[in-house]
């Protein structure tokens, strides 16, 4: 059976050689969800399941121009950003941002890979959260943006919502477990919502964040409304743990199945 076209999704991020995470993990959504991938790589980290071992950021401008040489060619209809590299990095995608040239923009405020290892840093990030229609910060990432700690859901809806006030218009805050469920909590601009699956018991979570960024702005590249993008992008983030939860790749935290839907 041949389809039509896919639409077009663009992710700004850092490459994982372990490809559980960032670049990988964005592209591999991206097919899942029957969207046509591009890419613009910041930073080239080695890295496995069981850590980042080192990382190589890109010059600005060559990022600069891996963007723009997408945006020259194809209709991109969402953009997910990861991990950003550097401040000087920060600023060239601001500028296209600023420009009106990242449509549906998905910040995912990368700071710390699932390892501990510094990815990020605040003032690489804050720059570009202005301009963000949704930033998806775990809980130790919101906790750095707001200066105070996250733990509870309570805290979670408090972050969400203060982060919205740096200028991002959504915030959601992921990672959070309460009662047997995975817990989101989102501020749409007006209130918020909270988001729940089954917990899947699993050692096989790395790139889950990178995943679930990715699969929000595929879904939006579809053209689904923010709250049903975030509900498909959860769901499908669930199945790829639950169908990984037996994997064995690698000797650390292994990633998930991003074709288990
Ligand atoms: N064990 C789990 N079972 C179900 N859902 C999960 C589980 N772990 C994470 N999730 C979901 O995955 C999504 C990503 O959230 P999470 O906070 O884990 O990302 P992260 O910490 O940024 O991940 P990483 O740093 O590995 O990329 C959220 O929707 C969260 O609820
Ligand atoms: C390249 C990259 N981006 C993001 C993360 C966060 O999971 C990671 N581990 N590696």
């Amino acid at each position: 059976m041949s389809a039509g076209t896919p639409p077009v999704a663009l992710t700004v991020a850092g490459s994982d050689s372990g490809a559980g995470a960032g670049i990988q993990a964005d592209l591999k959504a991206f097919a899942a969800q029957r969207v046509y991938g591009t890419s613009a790589i910041t930073a080239i980290t080695a890295q496995n399941t069981r850590g980042v071992v080192d990382v190589h950021p890109l010059p600005a401008a060559v990022v600069g121009a891996q963007i723009d040489a997408v945006l020259d060619d194809m209709p991109v209809a969402a953009v997910k950003i990861g991990m950003l590299g550097g401040a000087d990095v920060a600023a060239e995608v601001a500028a296209r941002a600023r420009d009106g040239l990242l449509p549906n923009l998905v910040l995912d405020p990368v700071l710390y890979a699932t390892s501990g290892h510094r990815l990020g840093a605040l003032a690489v990030v804050e720059p570009v959260l202005p301009y963000a229609l949704l930033v998806t910060p775990n809980r130790d990432e919101a906790s750095a943006l707001t200066r105070t700690p996250v733990d509870t859901v309570a805290e979670m809806a408090a972050a969400a919502r203060a982060i919205a006030g740096s200028g991002a218009r959504c915030v959601v805050v992921t990672g959070g477990a309460e009662d047997g469920d995975a817990v989101d909590v989102l501020w749409t601009g007006d209130e918020i919502r909270v988001l729940r699956s089954p917990w899947v018991p699993t050692d096989n979570d790395h790139g889950t964040g990178c995943t679930f960024s990715a699969a929000v702005a595929a879904r939006l590249a579809h053209g689904d409304d923010l709250f049903t993008a975030l509900d498909r992008a959860k769901r499908y983030v669930a199945a790829g743990l639950a169908g990984a939860r037996l994997w064995k790749v690698g000797g650390g935290r292994g990633p998930l199945d991003h074709f288990s839907f």
